[in-house]
């Protein structure tokens, strides 16, 4: 199928690059001529694993293209995706300008039947704006040519994300139109195959869905890093209560990992957006506010950690921070806690020797020049100086690192852990005082 896919980010690119594998023609658009630029010449503007290698084997195969040419590009695709950023506005709703200037795109180029399809993240009644902005400028320019909106929301995981996309556990279309559905059933059959996973509902439903999904798993984590910090205080290990609970079939395993704090581009904003649709509607959602109030608490339990073992004044102190990154496997920096982290304690005097396994580049431009940060080689680079190490993503290299060696670089042997990598029996056999999220057990 010929397929057009607006906004090449995140979303989109896994998206142009995934549907492509199939055996789809796909046309990836983008306003951003730096990015569109960077993948016509091979090069994969995030970090994203496994994805060049889809993105080079389809472009060499010629079933997958870049451009920024708005005309040729909504002309190519029968199914137009919309993949474009919906952040959060002033007052935490969901800043639609993208996705209707999207929709303006297409109204103003398209000369037949098409399926706008809507991947963003967008609140409930957009698909009615998106249908309205195309039919304006179709009427704008005379023209009466049939399309159809759907809903198709996303539901991968940076860092997973081609995986998740090949492999979804669900895909969720919302449609009010037969023959749209009857295409986006063939479009997805080669990923859904062997497990009957499209759900086709009605659009708001399908709206709803997305921001429910991320709802949901922003609960289970404030959830446990509340616990967490009751679990510190009565003498429990949460990791344990984690798994005590995690067996249990009904409430399951993942997810419920206590941290530094939910960040990216999607929980916070969406959990915003969700809590100010219910404001517009007259309801208060009194589970998700708390929610986001614990989230914004946790980011700075680090921090508190800190302030418990070396004072409230950290001046002439520095730290270690190993992982800059929201989460691993990606570089996006976007609403990170190690931002919090950092910022809190430059602010209370101290400096921060930081490492990244890949988001440096990322983390450099997010941070800009703040004096007291420092970008260091490697991780053991930060240890040297460093008057504790603070782990706040969980890399793989750093879940066996070289005990000895840090504890022999560091200023005094202290490790606080944002993400719980280390058993605190070994740490204390090894002589490392070890501080982690929730790990109250004696
Ligand atoms: N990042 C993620 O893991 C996921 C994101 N989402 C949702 O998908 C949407 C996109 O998110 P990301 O891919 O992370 O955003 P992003 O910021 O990485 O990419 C958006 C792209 O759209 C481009 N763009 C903006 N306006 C355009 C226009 N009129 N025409 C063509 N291109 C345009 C931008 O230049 C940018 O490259 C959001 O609604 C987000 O909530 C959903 C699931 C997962
Ligand atoms: O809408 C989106 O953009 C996406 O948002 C999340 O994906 P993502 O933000 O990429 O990453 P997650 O793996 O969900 O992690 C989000 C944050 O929660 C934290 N987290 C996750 C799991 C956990 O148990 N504990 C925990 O603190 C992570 O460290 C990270 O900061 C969802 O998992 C995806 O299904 C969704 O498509």
């Amino acid at each position: 199928m010929k397929v057009t896919v607006i906004g090449s980010g995140y979303v989109g690119l896994v998206t142009g690059a995934c549907l492509s594998d199939m055996g789809n023609d796909v046309v990836c658009l983008d306003v951003d001529a730096r990015k569109i630029g960077l993948l016509q010449d091979g090069k994969i503007p995030i970090y994203e694993p496994g994805l060049q290698e889809v993105v080079r084997r389809n472009v060499e195969a010629g079933r997958l293209h870049f451009t920024t040419d708005v005309p040729a590009a909504v002309q190519h695709g029968t199914l137009q995706f919309i993949g474009v950023g919906t952040p959060p506005d002033e007052d935490g709703s969901a800043d639609l300008q993208y996705v209707i200037a999207a929709a303006r795109s297409i109204g103003r180029h398209m000369t037949d039947y098409k399926v706008v399809i809507d991947k963003s993240t967008v609140p409930v009644g957009t698909a009615a704006k998106v249908k309205a902005a195309v039919a304006e400028e179709l009427a704008a320019r005379g023209q009466s040519v049939d399309f159809a909106v759907v809903s198709n929301p996303e539901f991968l995981k940076e860092g997973a994300a081609v995986e998740d996309f090949m492999r979804p556990d669900r895909v969720v279309v919302g449609a009010d139109d037969e023959r749209a559905v009857l295409l986006m059933r063939a479009l997805y059959a080669p990923f859904t195959r062997n497990r009957d996973r499209l759900l086709v509902m009605d659009l708001a439903s399908a709206e709803f869905t997305k921001y429910a999904a991320n709802a949901m798993l922003a609960t289970r984590i404030s959830f446990m890093n509340e616990l967490a910090l009751l679990a510190e205080r009565v003498g429990a290990d949460i990791e344990l209560v984690r798994r005590g609970i995690g067996s249990d079939p009904r409430i399951g395993t993942q997810f419920l990992y206590a941290g530094a704090g939910y960040g990216g581009s999607c929980f916070p904003k969406d959990v915003k957006a969700l809590v100010r649709a219910a404001q517009d509607n007259g309801i208060t959602l009194q589970v998700l506010t708390a929610v986001e109030e614990a989230n914004e608490r946790q980011k700075k339990v680090l921090v508190d950690k800190v302030v418990r073992r070396f004072g409230e004044d950290l001046t002439g102190r520095q730290f270690a921070l190993w992982g800059l990154a929201f989460k691993p496997d990606t570089d996006d920096m976007r609403e990170a806690p190690s931002r919090v982290i950092v910022e809190e304690l430059i602010r209370r005097g101290a400096d921060v020797a930081a490492f990244d396994p890949v988001a440096m580049h990322e983390a450099r431009r997010s941070f800009g020049d703040l004096p007291g940060l420092r970008f260091v080689a490697d991780q053991a680079a930060a240890l040297q100086g460093s008057d504790a190490l603070l782990i706040v993503t969980e890399w793989r290299q750093f879940k066996s690192p070289d005990f000895e060696q840090i504890k022999a670089t560091l200023r005094q042997p202290v490790i606080i852990d944002g993400r719980n990598l280390y058993d605190p029996g070994l740490m204390a056999s090894l002589g490392i005082e070890y501080v982690g999220i929730g790990r109250g057990a004696r």
